[in-house]
């Protein structure tokens, strides 16, 4: 039987066993994306009261990232209608940022009057998830991003940019490694100061996941880079591994596992923060945050959209307080 304290001292003892892995950084700094991606596919509207007391509870873990809602259109996302009352409504914590999601100028303008002060665009290597997801060409896209970008830097707002399909696309299949590098390249040069490589489908492996950085990194260095892996063949915790291995530090992840785009049908949700800290813990790697407070607030979430958690790690932990 496993009781919680066994399951602890087994989580401080993987602590401990300082990482035999070489190359890994001593740092990872998470990018928590459950308010938005994590809650942006599901079918019942959530209250805008438990989104704003989630995304406050997360604000209580060490976590320093909350991506925490999308100034995108209502008729293509309802869930994340609420974007101006969740803005104006949490209370934001010293040391913690809130970026949101901005796909074109009138989102800009919108995120900044409801008090945005970071945002991300979000771009794909795939043109038919382009145009299904933002209703544009890569093309087209990258004019507004642009736009978005230059306005952005007038107004001191800091912008990271999502590259989508990094590892596969939902319409096309395998995206060539040099099409991920063509839109990361111009999203960096355009000003945003982190790419974020989505594994939007979550159909990566560590060999994908290596055969594409090794190209991004051409062109980007690895300290403005990070990963973002949905879990759908259960490979994220290993391509996670691969980037860190490779010399990125930043790893995106939402609490429970929640999430996917309701673009990018088939495709389930992030890496589970939990899993992910878990992970590193045990490899002797700091994040600052602590994973009990994030499991409370998974079981917060959990509990409010009626869902089980996709967290390994938390189904254990709460399998051991059982029994
Ligand atoms: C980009 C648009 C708006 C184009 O949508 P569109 O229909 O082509 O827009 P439009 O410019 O033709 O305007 C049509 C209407 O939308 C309104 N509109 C226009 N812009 C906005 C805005 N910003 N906010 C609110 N309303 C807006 C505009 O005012 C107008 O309203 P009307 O005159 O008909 O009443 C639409 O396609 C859209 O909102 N797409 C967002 C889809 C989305 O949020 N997907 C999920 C996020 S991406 C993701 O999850 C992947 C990621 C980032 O996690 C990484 C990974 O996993 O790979």
């Amino acid at each position: 039987m496993l009781s919680l304290e066994i399951f602890y001292l087994i989580a401080l003892h993987l602590k401990h066993e300082a990482s035999q892995l070489s190359g890994l950084p001593e740092y990872v700094k998470i990018v928590e994306v459950g308010p938005r991606d994590g809650l942006q596919n599901e079918k019942v509207i959530v209250p805008t009261d438990i989104k704003i007391e989630f995304i406050n509870q997360l604000s209580q873990t060490g976590l320093s990232v909350i991506e925490v809602t999308s100034f995108v259109s209502s008729r293509w996302v309802p869930q994340m209608a609420d974007h101006a009352e969740v803005m104006g409504g949490i209370h934001q914590y010293p040391g913690v940022r809130y970026p949101v999601l901005v796909p074109n100028l009138q989102g800009l303008q919108h995120a900044v009057a409801a008090g945005a002060t970071e945002i991300a665009v979000f771009g794909a290597a795939s043109e038919s998830f382009s145009k299904k997801n933002i209703n544009c060409s890569i093309e087209e896209s990258m004019g507004r991003f642009e736009q978005v970008i230059s306005s952005a830097r007038h107004m001191n707002i800091p912008v990271r940019g999502y590259v989508s399909c990094a590892l596969g696309c939902p319409y096309e299949g395998s995206i060539m490694p040099q099409k991920v590098t063509e839109v990361s390249k111009r999203l960096y040069s355009m000003g945003c100061y982190e790419i974020s490589l989505g594994d939007t489908v979550g159909v990566g492996t560590p060999g994908s996941m290596k055969t594409m950085l090794e190209s991004v990194m051409k062109e980007i260095p690895p300290g403005a880079l990070a990963v973002h892996c949905h879990d759908t063949y259960g490979q994220a915790l290993a391509n996670i591994l691969t980037a860190l291995q490779m010399g990125i530090n930043v790893v995106d992840s939402a609490v429970s596992g929640l999430g996917g785009c309701p673009y990018a049908k088939g495709a389930s949700g992030n890496v589970a923060t939990e899993d992910l800290i878990y992970m590193l813990n045990g490899m002797g790697l700091n994040t600052g945050v602590d994973l009990h407070k994030v499991m409370e607030a998974g079981d917060f979430i959990c509990k409010a959209v009626n869902k089980t958690t996709n967290s390994k790690v938390a189904q254990a932990s709460f399998k051991a307080r059982l029994e």
